[in-house]
């Protein structure tokens, strides 16, 4: 791609504006989108996070999803954060049982998997591919991911409080890109950078 990529954030519930602010310094247009005429002009799209029960009922209200679910499938680079991670999903655990997906990613996605006494909390996060030390994870009622198939990539893993087993975090299948956790909420621009990156190489 040869001029500024035009990166769209799902608008139609979650935290919007951080991710519009974060693709700007990121160097993109950023605009919000929450109807199928906006989706078909841009190159890109985020969804943002915020409760993916309430995402996936508005989607379909919005007739957004099947859009959605073609541009996935030709190959729009799309970066998912918590609540966009869970969309991404090809299958979730502990959603409600009406709840639909975007999907596109072959992975298992658990729901508020942190659990009660941690349902928000910070922490280093080591990025695979990114310089610049850790990146600082802000998870709110965040979800893991609990399974993957062998086409993605896992980009950062944190380890369980609870024992030896780590928990993964961040994941990469070709051009969709998705994290438990919020990095439009700290200033630190590096995944969105990363996602640039990705958007432009198409
Ligand atoms: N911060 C978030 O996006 C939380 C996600 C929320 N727990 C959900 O299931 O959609």
């Amino acid at each position: 791609m040869s001029s500024t990529p035009v990166i769209g954030v799902l608008a139609l519930q979650g935290d919007v504006r951080e991710h519009l602010v974060a693709l700007a310094a990121a160097d993109a247009i950023a605009r919000p989108v929450r109807r199928a005429e906006e989706l078909a002009e841009v190159d890109a799209l985020v969804i943002p996070g915020g409760e993916s029960t309430t995402m996936s009922k508005l989607a379909l209200q919005f007739d957004v999803m099947g859009p959605l679910r073609e541009r996935v499938a030709a190959g729009m680079p799309v970066y998912g954060t918590c609540a966009g991670m869970i969309m991404l999903a090809d299958k979730i655990l502990d959603g409600r049982e009406d709840q639909e997906t975007v999907g596109g990613i072959d992975m298992t996605v658990r729901r508020n998997a942190f659990g009660r006494q941690n349902e928000s909390f910070e922490s280093g996060i080591d990025f695979k591919g990114l310089d610049g030390g850790p990146v600082h994870g802000v998870f709110i009622r965040a979800p893991w991911v609990e399974a993957v198939g062998t086409a993605v990539e896992v980009l950062a893993e944190l380890p369980a409080a609870d024992g030896p087993e780590s928990r993964i975090v961040a994941v990469r299948q070709g051009n969709l890109l998705a994290t438990s956790f919020h990095p439009e909420l700290t200033g630190d621009h590096r995944v969105h950078e990363y996602f640039v990156r990705m958007v432009e190489a198409v």
